[in-house]
Protein backbone atom coordinates (compact mmCIF):
# COMPACT_ATOMS: atom_id res chain seq x y z
CA UNK A 1 0.00 0.00 0.00
CA UNK A 2 1.04 3.56 -1.12
CA UNK A 3 2.06 5.64 1.81
CA UNK A 4 0.88 8.94 -0.50
CA UNK A 5 -2.30 9.18 -2.28
CA UNK A 6 -2.40 10.53 -5.85
CA UNK A 7 -5.84 12.75 -6.77
CA UNK A 8 -8.28 11.31 -9.06
CA UNK A 9 -7.03 11.32 -12.80
CA UNK A 10 -7.65 14.53 -13.97
CA UNK A 11 -9.53 13.86 -17.41
CA UNK A 12 -12.87 15.13 -18.97
CA UNK A 13 -16.19 12.59 -18.90
CA UNK A 14 -15.64 9.72 -21.44
CA UNK A 15 -18.31 9.05 -24.29
CA UNK A 16 -19.79 6.06 -24.52
CA UNK A 17 -18.50 4.59 -27.06
CA UNK A 18 -21.04 3.71 -30.19
CA UNK A 19 -20.04 -0.31 -30.38
CA UNK A 20 -21.00 -1.89 -27.39
CA UNK A 21 -18.22 -4.64 -27.23
CA UNK A 22 -15.43 -1.86 -27.40
CA UNK A 23 -17.12 -0.35 -24.75
CA UNK A 24 -16.88 -3.45 -22.81
CA UNK A 25 -13.04 -3.84 -23.84
CA UNK A 26 -12.05 -0.69 -22.70
CA UNK A 27 -14.35 -0.40 -19.54
CA UNK A 28 -12.06 -3.65 -18.20
CA UNK A 29 -8.94 -2.05 -19.67
CA UNK A 30 -9.32 0.79 -17.82
CA UNK A 31 -9.89 -0.39 -14.54
CA UNK A 32 -7.50 -2.96 -14.39
CA UNK A 33 -5.20 -0.15 -15.07
CA UNK A 34 -6.47 2.40 -12.21
CA UNK A 35 -6.64 -0.46 -9.55
CA UNK A 36 -3.40 -2.38 -10.19
CA UNK A 37 -0.86 0.00 -11.42
CA UNK A 38 1.48 1.25 -8.55
CA UNK A 39 2.97 4.54 -9.59
CA UNK A 40 5.25 4.45 -6.60
CA UNK A 41 6.78 1.24 -7.12
CA UNK A 42 6.40 -0.46 -10.66
CA UNK A 43 8.87 0.75 -13.20
CA UNK A 44 8.28 -1.94 -16.12
CA UNK A 45 5.45 -2.55 -17.39
CA UNK A 46 4.15 -5.49 -19.80
CA UNK A 47 2.02 -4.05 -22.97
CA UNK A 48 0.19 -7.16 -24.61
CA UNK A 49 -1.47 -7.94 -27.87
CA UNK A 50 -4.88 -7.61 -29.23
CA UNK A 51 -7.98 -5.34 -29.38
CA UNK A 52 -8.30 -4.69 -25.57
CA UNK A 53 -5.10 -4.26 -24.53
CA UNK A 54 -5.55 -0.96 -26.60
CA UNK A 55 -7.09 0.20 -23.90
CA UNK A 56 -4.20 -0.13 -21.72
CA UNK A 57 -2.03 1.49 -23.51
CA UNK A 58 -4.50 4.02 -23.85
CA UNK A 59 -5.04 4.81 -20.25
CA UNK A 60 -1.79 4.78 -19.32
CA UNK A 61 -0.78 7.54 -21.95
CA UNK A 62 -3.88 9.43 -20.00
CA UNK A 63 -2.25 9.18 -16.64
CA UNK A 64 1.06 10.49 -18.55
CA UNK A 65 -0.56 13.57 -19.52
CA UNK A 66 -2.17 14.26 -16.16
CA UNK A 67 0.02 16.53 -14.44
CA UNK A 68 -0.19 14.74 -10.91
CA UNK A 69 1.04 11.46 -12.61
CA UNK A 70 3.25 12.05 -15.03
CA UNK A 71 6.54 12.41 -13.50
CA UNK A 72 6.10 8.79 -12.49
CA UNK A 73 4.92 7.66 -15.62
CA UNK A 74 7.26 8.94 -17.67
CA UNK A 75 9.93 6.89 -15.30
CA UNK A 76 8.52 3.74 -16.88
CA UNK A 77 9.29 1.68 -19.22
CA UNK A 78 7.05 -0.31 -21.40
CA UNK A 79 8.22 -3.69 -22.53
CA UNK A 80 5.94 -5.22 -25.91
CA UNK A 81 4.80 -8.52 -27.20
CA UNK A 82 5.34 -7.89 -30.64
CA UNK A 83 5.65 -5.49 -33.25
CA UNK A 84 1.46 -4.40 -32.72
CA UNK A 85 1.90 -3.57 -29.02
CA UNK A 86 4.88 -1.55 -29.56
CA UNK A 87 3.53 0.93 -31.85
CA UNK A 88 1.29 0.96 -29.00
CA UNK A 89 3.38 2.01 -26.58
CA UNK A 90 4.92 4.71 -29.10
CA UNK A 91 1.95 5.94 -30.04
CA UNK A 92 0.84 6.79 -26.52
CA UNK A 93 3.87 8.69 -25.54
CA UNK A 94 5.20 6.07 -23.35
CA UNK A 95 8.65 4.73 -23.31
CA UNK A 96 9.67 1.36 -25.12
CA UNK A 97 12.32 -1.17 -23.53
CA UNK A 98 13.07 -4.35 -24.41
CA UNK A 99 12.80 -7.48 -22.15
CA UNK A 100 16.49 -8.02 -22.89
CA UNK A 101 17.27 -5.44 -21.17
CA UNK A 102 14.32 -5.56 -18.19
CA UNK A 103 13.97 -9.05 -18.22
CA UNK A 104 12.21 -8.55 -14.52
CA UNK A 105 8.52 -7.09 -15.17
CA UNK A 106 6.73 -5.91 -12.32
CA UNK A 107 2.98 -6.05 -14.14
CA UNK A 108 1.92 -7.07 -17.45
CA UNK A 109 -1.42 -6.74 -19.41
CA UNK A 110 -2.95 -8.37 -21.92
CA UNK A 111 -5.74 -10.06 -23.57
CA UNK A 112 -6.95 -13.59 -23.89
CA UNK A 113 -9.11 -15.74 -26.38
CA UNK A 114 -10.94 -17.72 -23.20
CA UNK A 115 -10.34 -17.13 -19.69
CA UNK A 116 -11.49 -20.66 -16.99
CA UNK A 117 -12.71 -21.10 -13.96
CA UNK A 118 -9.50 -21.56 -12.65
CA UNK A 119 -7.92 -18.46 -14.78
CA UNK A 120 -5.93 -20.74 -17.30
CA UNK A 121 -6.02 -19.03 -20.43
CA UNK A 122 -6.22 -19.98 -24.11
CA UNK A 123 -3.72 -16.61 -26.37
CA UNK A 124 -2.30 -16.16 -29.29
CA UNK A 125 -5.40 -15.98 -31.37
CA UNK A 126 -3.73 -12.91 -33.05
CA UNK A 127 -0.40 -15.23 -32.70
CA UNK A 128 1.56 -13.57 -30.90
CA UNK A 129 1.96 -16.30 -28.78
CA UNK A 130 5.95 -16.98 -27.82
CA UNK A 131 6.17 -13.08 -26.54
CA UNK A 132 3.42 -12.94 -24.98
CA UNK A 133 4.62 -15.99 -22.81
CA UNK A 134 7.35 -14.27 -22.37
CA UNK A 135 6.54 -11.33 -20.93
CA UNK A 136 3.48 -12.13 -18.95
CA UNK A 137 5.71 -15.09 -17.16
CA UNK A 138 8.24 -12.51 -16.51
CA UNK A 139 5.75 -10.39 -14.66
CA UNK A 140 5.40 -10.45 -11.18
CA UNK A 141 1.72 -9.68 -11.39
CA UNK A 142 -0.06 -10.65 -15.14
CA UNK A 143 -3.86 -8.79 -15.36
CA UNK A 144 -6.11 -10.12 -18.02
CA UNK A 145 -8.27 -7.69 -19.82
CA UNK A 146 -11.30 -8.82 -21.96
CA UNK A 147 -14.47 -8.15 -22.98
CA UNK A 148 -17.40 -10.93 -21.57
CA UNK A 149 -17.54 -13.00 -24.14
CA UNK A 150 -14.04 -14.63 -23.30
CA UNK A 151 -15.14 -15.94 -19.61
CA UNK A 152 -15.53 -19.41 -19.94
CA UNK A 153 -18.76 -21.24 -18.13
CA UNK A 154 -15.89 -23.73 -16.63
CA UNK A 155 -13.45 -25.32 -18.84
CA UNK A 156 -11.66 -23.76 -22.06
CA UNK A 157 -12.47 -24.98 -25.72
CA UNK A 158 -16.41 -23.94 -24.50
CA UNK A 159 -16.22 -20.61 -26.05
CA UNK A 160 -13.50 -20.40 -27.54
CA UNK A 161 -13.56 -23.28 -30.82
CA UNK A 162 -10.92 -22.11 -33.02
CA UNK A 163 -8.54 -24.36 -31.41
CA UNK A 164 -5.49 -23.85 -29.14
CA UNK A 165 -2.87 -21.82 -31.41
CA UNK A 166 0.87 -23.38 -30.89
CA UNK A 167 3.81 -21.88 -31.78
CA UNK A 168 6.02 -23.97 -34.40
CA UNK A 169 9.40 -23.64 -36.26
CA UNK A 170 8.78 -23.55 -39.67
CA UNK A 171 10.79 -26.01 -40.75
CA UNK A 172 9.15 -28.42 -38.41
CA UNK A 173 5.80 -27.83 -39.18
CA UNK A 174 4.79 -31.53 -40.41
CA UNK A 175 5.77 -33.17 -38.06
CA UNK A 176 4.12 -31.23 -35.24
CA UNK A 177 0.91 -31.98 -37.02
CA UNK A 178 1.54 -36.03 -37.41
CA UNK A 179 2.51 -36.31 -33.63
CA UNK A 180 -0.41 -34.13 -32.58
CA UNK A 181 -2.79 -35.94 -34.77
CA UNK A 182 -1.07 -39.38 -33.75
CA UNK A 183 0.44 -39.18 -30.43
CA UNK A 184 -2.27 -36.63 -29.12
CA UNK A 185 -5.09 -37.68 -30.51
CA UNK A 186 -6.10 -34.20 -32.28
CA UNK A 187 -9.36 -33.96 -33.94
CA UNK A 188 -7.77 -31.61 -36.46
CA UNK A 189 -4.89 -29.36 -36.98
CA UNK A 190 -4.78 -26.33 -39.37
CA UNK A 191 -1.79 -24.13 -40.30
CA UNK A 192 -2.94 -20.45 -40.07
CA UNK A 193 -3.06 -19.16 -42.84
CA UNK A 194 -2.32 -15.05 -43.72
CA UNK A 195 -5.50 -14.26 -45.03
CA UNK A 196 -6.20 -12.58 -48.65
CA UNK A 197 -3.14 -10.14 -47.98
CA UNK A 198 -0.63 -13.28 -47.38
CA UNK A 199 -0.14 -16.47 -49.37
CA UNK A 200 0.91 -18.91 -47.28
CA UNK A 201 0.94 -19.16 -43.48
CA UNK A 202 0.85 -16.35 -40.96
CA UNK A 203 4.36 -15.74 -39.86
CA UNK A 204 4.96 -14.47 -36.29
CA UNK A 205 6.93 -11.77 -34.62
CA UNK A 206 9.18 -14.75 -34.21
CA UNK A 207 9.59 -16.18 -37.71
CA UNK A 208 7.55 -18.72 -36.51
CA UNK A 209 4.37 -20.59 -38.15
CA UNK A 210 0.92 -21.33 -36.07
CA UNK A 211 -1.07 -24.25 -35.72
CA UNK A 212 -4.40 -24.39 -34.25
CA UNK A 213 -5.33 -27.76 -32.60
CA UNK A 214 -8.55 -29.31 -31.40
CA UNK A 215 -9.08 -32.12 -29.69
CA UNK A 216 -12.32 -33.39 -28.91
CA UNK A 217 -14.43 -30.95 -27.06
CA UNK A 218 -13.51 -29.09 -24.00
CA UNK A 219 -10.41 -29.23 -22.38
CA UNK A 220 -10.11 -30.67 -18.70
CA UNK A 221 -6.82 -30.57 -17.60
CA UNK A 222 -4.95 -27.58 -19.45
CA UNK A 223 -2.09 -28.38 -17.04
CA UNK A 224 -1.41 -31.56 -18.75
CA UNK A 225 -2.16 -31.08 -22.05
CA UNK A 226 0.12 -27.96 -22.43
CA UNK A 227 3.33 -30.28 -21.20
CA UNK A 228 2.14 -33.15 -23.50
CA UNK A 229 2.46 -30.12 -26.43
CA UNK A 230 5.58 -28.39 -25.02
CA UNK A 231 7.59 -31.31 -25.09
CA UNK A 232 6.82 -32.16 -29.12
CA UNK A 233 9.49 -31.46 -31.25
CA UNK A 234 9.29 -28.33 -32.86
CA UNK A 235 7.00 -26.83 -30.56
CA UNK A 236 7.89 -23.30 -29.29
CA UNK A 237 5.22 -22.41 -27.17
CA UNK A 238 1.71 -23.43 -26.82
CA UNK A 239 -1.24 -21.10 -26.44
CA UNK A 240 -2.26 -22.66 -23.40
CA UNK A 241 -0.95 -20.22 -20.24
CA UNK A 242 -1.24 -22.04 -17.07
CA UNK A 243 -1.03 -20.63 -13.41
CA UNK A 244 0.18 -17.51 -14.59
CA UNK A 245 -2.74 -15.27 -14.47
CA UNK A 246 -3.32 -13.51 -11.36
CA UNK A 247 -7.00 -11.12 -12.01
CA UNK A 248 -8.63 -11.24 -15.19
CA UNK A 249 -10.96 -8.08 -15.96
CA UNK A 250 -13.78 -9.07 -17.97
CA UNK A 251 -15.87 -5.77 -19.48
CA UNK A 252 -19.66 -5.72 -20.26
CA UNK A 253 -21.32 -3.67 -22.88
CA UNK A 254 -23.07 -1.70 -20.36
CA UNK A 255 -19.71 -0.58 -19.07
CA UNK A 256 -19.87 -2.55 -15.80
CA UNK A 257 -17.07 -4.49 -14.78
CA UNK A 258 -16.84 -8.10 -13.70
CA UNK A 259 -13.29 -9.15 -11.92
CA UNK A 260 -12.13 -13.23 -11.35
CA UNK A 261 -8.98 -13.55 -9.36
CA UNK A 262 -7.03 -16.06 -8.36
CA UNK A 263 -8.32 -18.80 -5.75
CA UNK A 264 -5.28 -18.62 -2.76
CA UNK A 265 -6.07 -22.03 -1.14
CA UNK A 266 -6.59 -21.82 2.36
CA UNK A 267 -4.67 -23.75 4.86
CA UNK A 268 -6.44 -25.61 7.51
O1 LIG B 1 -3.56 -13.57 -27.45
C1 LIG B 1 -3.71 -12.59 -28.13
C2 LIG B 1 -2.93 -12.31 -29.33
O2 LIG B 1 -2.10 -13.37 -29.67
C3 LIG B 1 -4.76 -11.58 -27.73
O3 LIG B 1 -4.44 -11.05 -26.50
C4 LIG B 1 -6.09 -12.27 -27.72
O4 LIG B 1 -6.33 -12.78 -29.02
C5 LIG B 1 -7.21 -11.34 -27.29
O5 LIG B 1 -7.41 -10.36 -28.24
P1 LIG B 1 -8.58 -9.28 -28.14
O6 LIG B 1 -8.23 -8.36 -27.01
O7 LIG B 1 -8.56 -8.62 -29.49
O8 LIG B 1 -9.87 -10.00 -27.88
Amino acid sequence: MSPIQLPPLKIDALPTLPNPLEEAKRSAAYRAVDENLDFFNHKVIGIGSGSTVVYVAERIGQYLKDENYSKYVSKFICISTGFQSKRLILDNGLNFGVVEQYPDIDIAFDGADEVDENLQLIKGGGACLFQEKLISTSAKKFIVVADHRKKSPKNLCTNWTNGIPIEVVPSAYVRVKNDLLNKLNAKNVNIRQGGSFKAGPIVTDNNNFIIDVNFNGIINNPKQLHSEIKSLIGVVETGLFIDNAMKAYFGNSDGTVELQEKMIPVMA
